[in-house]
């Protein structure tokens, strides 16, 4: 069975929908990447599967259950890691990770989780003295330390340097690998790149685009190819630019220059979606 299946989700604040008619399906051990612009409807959606906001039709199953009626052995089955921390300025890490880990029925060891979010050397330092970054790497503690099976990342990364991030990264992959389902809402687009094993495109409530990075980033496997000539620089995008370069070489013309192609990222594929879909 799914860990979370949605059909026909959708959700409106007095005249606005904010969730319009989404299907979603994700299994055991996916690392699913939520995309979309601010507004889109990412956060309403992950709060509805986290049981924090009543839908207004749909259904929803996540672990077996409908998240707007699941109880507290439900709950603690889930991680959540929100944008913003809860403070407890005066506590260590180590205070807060155990303390936190005492709310669930079978934690991880607290000192492990700190020492695989990169704290182990910050472990007896009070809250008020971490840095933003180091914050947010207690925050992602908070969110695996009950051993979640599905567990809700939302921006994990805001304010990590890029050696953490890459730390970040190595750790959300091996609890993927341990069969933990993963959950990812981010604006880095290279992160749901690397991680994401598919993801959604979310556009004004309604998901415009679904599939692996590779399907959606290299969705018709376009490349640009830009070169200069006697008229001036040229811009073409196009699914063959082997044919392409091939025709701009017979032309044998001596001002040709400056030729390269680049492939599409998933970020310029993106970015076309949501201009598209706006
Ligand atoms: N409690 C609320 N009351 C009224 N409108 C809301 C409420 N929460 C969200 N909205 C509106 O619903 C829409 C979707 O918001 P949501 O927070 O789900 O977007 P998001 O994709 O998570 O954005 P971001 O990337 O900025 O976090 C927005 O237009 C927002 O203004």
């Amino acid at each position: 069975m799914a860990v979370i299946e949605v059909t026909q989700l959708r959700k409106s604040y007095g005249g606005h929908t904010a969730v319009d008619g989404i299907d979603l399906r994700v299994e055991r051990g996916e690392v699913f990447g939520l995309l979309g612009p601010n507004g889109a409807g990412k956060t309403t959606t992950v709060e509805i599967l986290e049981g924090h906001r009543r839908r207004d039709s749909g259904t929803v199953h996540v672990l077996g259950d409908d998240p707007g009626a699941a109880g507290r052995r439900w709950r603690a089955r889930l991680g959540i890691v929100l944008q913003s921390t809860a403070d407890a300025p005066e506590l260590t890490v180590r205070e807060l990770v155990r303390h936190v880990a005492g709310y669930y029925p079978a934690p991880r060891d607290p000192d492990a989780v700190i020492a695989q979010c990169g704290l182990a050397e910050k472990a007896g330092a009070k809250l008020r003295t971490l840095s933003g970054g180091q914050r947010r790497r207690v925050d992602v503690a908070l969110g695996i330390v009950g051993d979640p099976e599905l567990l809700f990342l939302d921006e994990p990364t805001t304010g990590f340097d890029p050696e953490a991030r890459r730390q970040f990264w190595t750790l959300i992959r091996s609890l993927a690998d341990g069969g933990t389902t993963i959950i990812l809402t981010s604006h880095y687009l290279d992160e749901v790149e690397a991680l994401a094993g598919r993801l959604a495109v979310l556009v004004g409530g309604r998901i415009v685009a679904e599939g692996t990075p590779q399907d959606i980033g290299g969705r018709s496997g376009e490349s640009t190819v830009t070169w200069r000539d006697s008229d001036g620089p040229h811009r073409l995008t196009t699914i063959d630019p082997t044919a392409l370069v091939a025709s701009l070489s017979r032309r044998d013309d001596p001002s040709l220059s400056e030729l390269r192609i680049e492939r599409r990222s998933l970020e310029d594929v993106y970015l076309d979606l949501i201009g598209e879909a706006r």
